[in-house]
């Protein structure tokens, strides 16, 4: 089945520790949750989120939301637990933090064997090898993981995101040469309502399938800036049509608007039309 078939456009990350939360989760207009056992929750409460997540998600009642569980690094005491935890309970995917390699992943794909990966892009060594690692037969999507990123890189932050644009080009051409799903970073200043739309607005504007939060403040942004605006589907439908009447003339070029449309120019249509469809479906069911 093709990754991309579904919308991605708001990612919301959740502690597998806060319950409070993972109830909140099953209310918010979501496209997928990251249920996470990582980095947002503590050492000490590793074990009992870990339980928690297991017994919510054998639980269910998130609807069509997709269910992606971040485990700990198979590298770490908490990893292989999680794993064996949680590979059986029906989540959508298994997200692997700080990827640098595909025999990562093939050790993680030996202890879940059938359920569809997803890749953290966070570290430079990973972002150099993002082909090889988006090759991976398992493999169905990249997140990208901008903190971390930030970190490694010893970069600022700062609005334009212009150091981490290469990394995150990067990423893009890997996914999108191997037809994985490419979801954005998150936006730390969660309460930043301009500064959100505008990376909402750049990460689409640059092919990410949609973005990762922090906060349920962030989802409705997302979901606006990763849908395709009502001019676009307007577009798309005037591109096919007059396409369509331009080839039953025995042409192969129409002009809308101005422009040129050719046959590539239908294809991004159709998809165009395709994603509006999808999000509609989710949206009439979540
Ligand atoms: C950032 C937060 C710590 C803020 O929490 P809080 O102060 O509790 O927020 P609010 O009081 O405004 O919450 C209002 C209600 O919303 C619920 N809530 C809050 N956050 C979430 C969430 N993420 N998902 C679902 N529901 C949420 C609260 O429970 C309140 O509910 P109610 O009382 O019933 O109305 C907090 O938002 C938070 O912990 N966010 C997630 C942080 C996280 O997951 N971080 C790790 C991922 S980021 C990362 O690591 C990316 C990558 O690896 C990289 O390197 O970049
Ligand atoms: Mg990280």
């Amino acid at each position: 089945m093709d990754p991309r078939a579904r919308p991605y456009r708001s990612v919301l990350y959740i502690p597998g520790s806060k319950q409070r939360a993972l109830e909140k989760a099953k209310t918010l207009a979501v496209d997928a949750i990251i249920f996470d056992l990582e980095d947002a929750v503590a050492v000490d409460e590793k074990p009992a989120a870990r339980a928690l997540l297991a017994e919510t998600l054998t639980a269910g009642g998130y609807g069509k939301r997709a269910r992606i569980v971040r485990v700990n690094g198979l590298d770490t005491e908490w990893g292989r637990d999680d794993v064996a935890a949680l590979a059986g309970v029906g989540p959508d995917a298994l997200l692997l933090p700080k990827v640098e390699s595909p025999e990562q992943l093939d050790a993680l794909a030996a202890l879940a064997p059938g359920v569809p990966l997803w890749a953290m892009m966070e570290t430079p060594r990973g972002i150099l090898n993002a082909a090889a690692i988006a090759a991976h037969p398992q493999l169905a999507g990249f997140v990208m993981g901008t903190n971390d990123l930030a970190k490694e890189l010893g970069c600022r932050f700062r609005a334009d995101r212009m150091p981490l644009l290469a990394s995150l080009g990067h990423c893009l051409l890997a996914a999108r040469a191997e037809g994985i799903v490419a979801v954005d970073g998150v936006y730390n200043a969660f309460k930043d309502e301009d500064g959100l739309k505008a990376e909402c607005d750049q990460g689409r504007d640059m092919g990410f399938d949609g973005k990762t939060l922090i906060h349920p403040a962030q989802v409705a942004a997302a979901n606006a800036a990763f849908a395709p605006a009502e001019a676009e589907i307007d577009l798309a439908r005037r591109q096919i049509s007059a396409f369509e009447e331009a080839e039953a003339a025995g042409q192969g070029v129409a002009v809308v608007d101005g422009r040129i449309v050719e046959n590539l120019h239908i294809i991004t249509a159709r998809e165009t039309l395709a994603k509006a469809a999808a999000i509609a479906d989710l949206e009439a069911e979540t």
